[in-house]
């Protein structure tokens, strides 16, 4: 049998939470904001805004959405990002990955401010993630590690196997793995022998981006699948990196997609949006 893990509701319990810290964050003339630069039309990002705007309204969280075109030079992105930087009035700031080939992701990251880096992609916040103290923390490797605790899947002492290495997943999730004692393995497109591999795992995530590539000759009886993929298919409807159906039966818990990990990245935004309005007091 298989366990669902439902990334909904335990998204919908954290953030009837963070509703209440909202709340008492207005009250003490704190308004939580949450800016999103987006650059260009990547359809998971555009998925991604849309269901992030809807979490943040019905927090009270205030959201500043800058779209900018696709041919948006370096030099204007960074001056968007320093005023940002210096506006009080912001909390947070989150630059939607990928950006368009032209444009140097690390250099946008790093331009971020720390104290407003809303996903916990600046060296300094993942220095501190690796030296296991950790401030601002990666949203998405973040929520699987809710979503495991939630179901309580024991971490320690267990083989993790990461199908994936971008610095947005699966690097700041082997961190956090380690930082809670498991045996990490990560791997990549260069991996040999990547089912034999994966088949060691007592927890396997997958973040590919690759529509349903891991069935089951990937997957050990009775192992965690944590699906990570959002990949939208010609007809229009979402398929994770999972092929769900040769899963089912096999694994002991699956993550759906939807609503498995996307929710709980969105809920973990709205956390993390929140941590850095409070501790700008
Ligand atoms: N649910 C959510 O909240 C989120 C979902 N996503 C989704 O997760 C997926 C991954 O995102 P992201 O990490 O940003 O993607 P990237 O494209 O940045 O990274 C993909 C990784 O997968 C590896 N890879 C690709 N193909 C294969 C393969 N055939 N075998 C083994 N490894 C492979 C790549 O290897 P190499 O390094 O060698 O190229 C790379 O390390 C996407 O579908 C994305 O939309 C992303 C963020 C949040
Ligand atoms: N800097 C940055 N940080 C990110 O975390 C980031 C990013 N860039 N770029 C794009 C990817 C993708 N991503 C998603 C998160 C949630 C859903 C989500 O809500 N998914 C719903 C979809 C439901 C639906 O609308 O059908 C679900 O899985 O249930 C989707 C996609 C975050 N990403």
């Amino acid at each position: 049998m298989t366990v669902m893990i439902d990334g909904r509701q335990t998204a919908a319990k954290i953030r009837s939470e963070l509703a209440k810290k909202a709340e008492v964050l207005k009250n003490q003339g704190i308004t939580p904001c949450l800016a999103v630069i987006l650059v260009g039309d990547d359809p998971a990002s555009q998925v991604y805004v849309r269901n992030k705007k809807r979490a943040a309204e019905k927090i009270g969280i205030e959201t500043k959405d800058l779209h900018l075109s696709a041919q948006t030079a370096q030099s204007e992105l960074l001056e968007l990002i320093d005023s940002l930087n210096d506006d009080p009035s912001v909390h947070a700031i989150l630059v939607q990955m990928p950006l368009p080939k032209h444009l140097d992701e690390n250099e946008v990251i790093n331009a971020i401010s720390p104290k407003k880096d809303a996903d916990g992609l600046h060296p300094k916040n993942l220095g501190h993630l690796f030296m296991n103290e950790p401030q601002a923390l990666p949203c998405t490797p973040r929520g699987i590690m809710v979503l495991l605790a939630e179901y309580d899947i024991g971490v320690a002492g267990k083989n993790v196997v990461i199908i994936g290495r971008s610095n947005l997943v699966g690097r700041p999730l082997a961190a956090m793995m380690i930082n809670v004692d498991a045996t990490v393995t990560v791997a990549h497109s260069k991996t040999k022998n990547l089912p034999e591999i994966a088949k060691n795992a007592d927890i396997l995530v997958v973040a590919t981006g690759r529509a349903e590539m891991v069935d089951q000759s990937y997957v050990k009886k009775g192992a965690t699948v944590i699906d990570v993929g959002i990949n939208r298919l010609p007809d229009n409807h979402l398929v994770g990196d999972v092929d769900q159906a040769s899963v089912t039966g096999v694994a002991a818990y699956l993550t759906p997609v939807p609503g498995g990990v996307g929710p709980m990245t969105i809920a973990m935004l709205m956390q993390q949006t929140l941590e850095l309005a409070e501790k700008s007091k």
